[in-house]
């Protein structure tokens, strides 16, 4: 499918800008942490308190594997840690044009600060497991990536403009 997919670091921006790509194309949004949470009915921190990482993990690639066979062109953020699933890399390939939204340490620091969202950074040593995470995940996100843009250096609309006019570029000629 040619998907527009969104991947990245927890608070590189994902969900806001999946939801502006999709205003601006005219495509339906799909956030998958969101589709998850409905699934469950529970917020990411209860799932991961009750049942588990494995579990989050396994809805995780449910939901990518039903939208492989999805037909219809959708903007689709991927939760931060799918791509590090090894089980997910194959249906990551097949859904369409990954977009890699690379923000720096200081920038995802910043930004993640104060959310209590994400059981994987949260705790006193915020910083330090961010600093880890990213240095992990980074080559991963950038090993999928058709189009890298840096998040955090330059307004939101520069950010978006900008990434609108490599889509179009690489959609016209894929
Ligand atoms: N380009 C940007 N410039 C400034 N702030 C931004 C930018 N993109 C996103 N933000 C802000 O950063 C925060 C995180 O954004 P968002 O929730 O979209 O990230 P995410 O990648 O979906 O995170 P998560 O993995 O936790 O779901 C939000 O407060 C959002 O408004
Ligand atoms: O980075 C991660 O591994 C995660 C990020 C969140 O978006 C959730 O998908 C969950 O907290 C796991
Ligand atoms: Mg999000």
């Amino acid at each position: 499918m040619n998907h527009i997919v969104i991947i990245g670091f927890m608070g590189s921006g994902k969900t806001r800008v999946g939801k502006r790509l999709a205003k601006d194309f005219d495509l339906p949004f799909i956030d998958i942490d969101r589709v998850v949470t409905r699934k469950m009915n529970l917020s990411v921190k209860d799932i991961f308190d009750k049942f588990g990482e494995p579990f989050y993990r396994a809805l995780e690639t449910t939901v990518i594997k039903e939208l492989i066979k999805d037909q219809e062109q959708k903007v689709i953020s991927l939760g931060s840690g799918l791509p590090m699933q090894e089980q997910n890399e194959k249906y990551i390939k097949q859904l369409g044009t990954v977009v890699y939204l690379k923000g720096s340490y200081e920038t995802l620091k910043e930004r993640l600060e104060n959310s209590k969202s994400n059981p994987l950074i949260d705790g006193d040593d915020k910083a330090d497991k961010i600093k880890k995470l990213l240095k992990q995940r980074d080559p991963v996100y950038a090993k999928f990536a058709d189009i890298e843009m840096i998040t955090g250096d330059k307004p939101f609309e520069e950010l978006i403009s900008q990434l609108e006019e490599k889509l179009q570029t690489v959609i016209k000629n894929s």
